[in-house]
C-alpha cells in the first residue's frame, strides 16, 4: 500500500516534469497504479488507518508524486452537493472551459508540499474534460466547483505545474539560482 514514505516532495525534479501520456488500452501495470493511487486516498480519509499510518488526509494524489511520471491521477472526492467523485483518471484532457475563475477562500496545500504556502490560487471556475477512467472505460465530465478546482490541482501536477505557481507574486523557492552562480 502507499503510504507518505512513498510520496516525493517538492524540490525533487519529477514534480516539475512534464509526465508521459499512458498507452491505451491500459496496461495491467497502470491500471494497478490506479487502483493503489485510489486506495491512499481512500486510507487518507479513514481515521482509523490514516491514525495508524500516518497518512496526511488527501483528496487527490496524481503518480508524479510517487514517482510515476505518467498521466495518470485519482481522486476520491466529494462536491457541494454530497456527490462522491471516486476515481483513477488517465490521460486526462481539458476539453473546454469557463473564462471565469475562482478559488478556494483558504488557498490549498499539496501532499507534496509540507508547509503552507498562503495565497489564493485562482482555477478555471467551470471545465470539461475527458480521459479514460481505472476500468477502460471513455469518461467525459463536465466539472464545475470543489471537484473542478481538485480536478485541475491534479491534472497541474502532470504538467510539472504546483498550485503555489498560480499564487500571484509568489516566487518557487526552488527555482532561485544556488548562491554563488551569479548569472
Ligand atoms: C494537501 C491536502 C491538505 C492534504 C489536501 N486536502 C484537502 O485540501 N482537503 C481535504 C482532505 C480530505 F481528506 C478531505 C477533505 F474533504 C478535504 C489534498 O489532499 N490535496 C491533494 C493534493 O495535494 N494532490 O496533489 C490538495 C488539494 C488542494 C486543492 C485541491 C486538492
Ligand atoms: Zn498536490
Amino acid at each position: 500500500m502507499i503510504t507518505m514514505d512513498d510520496i516525493v516532495r517538492e524540490g525533487n525534479p519529477i514534480l516539475r516534469k512534464v509526465a508521459e501520456p499512458v498507452e491505451l488500452p491500459l496496461t495491467d501495470e497502470d491500471k494497478q497504479t490506479l487502483v493503489d493511487m485510489l486506495e491512499f486516498i481512500k486510507n487518507s480519509q479513514d481515521p482509523e488507518i490514516a491514525e495508524k499510518y500516518g497518512l496526511r488526509p488527501g483528496v487527490g494524489l496524481a503518480a508524479p508524486q510517487i514517482g510515476i511520471s505518467k498521466r495518470l491521477f485519482a481522486i476520491h472526492a466529494t462536491d457541494e452537493n454530497g456527490n462522491l467523485y471516486s476515481m483513477g483518471i488517465a490521460n486526462p484532457k481539458v476539453v473546454s472551459h469557463s473564462v471565469e475563475t475562482n478559488e478556494l477562500e483558504n488557498g490549498e496545500g499539496c501532499l507534496s508540499v509540507d508547509r503552507d504556502v498562503p495565497g489564493l490560487v485562482p482555477r478555471r471556475a467551470r471545465l470539461t474534460i475527458t480521459g479514460v477512467d481505472h476500468e477502460g472505460n471513455d469518461v467525459r465530465m463536465r466539472l464545475r466547483g470543489y471537484i473542478a478546482i481538485v480536478f485541475q490541482h491534479e491534472l497541474d501536477h502532470l504538467d510539472g505545474i504546483m498550485f503555489y505557481d498560480r499564487i500571484e507574486g509568489l516566487e518557487d523557492p526552488f527555482k532561485k539560482p544556488l548562491p554563488g552562480f551569479a548569472l
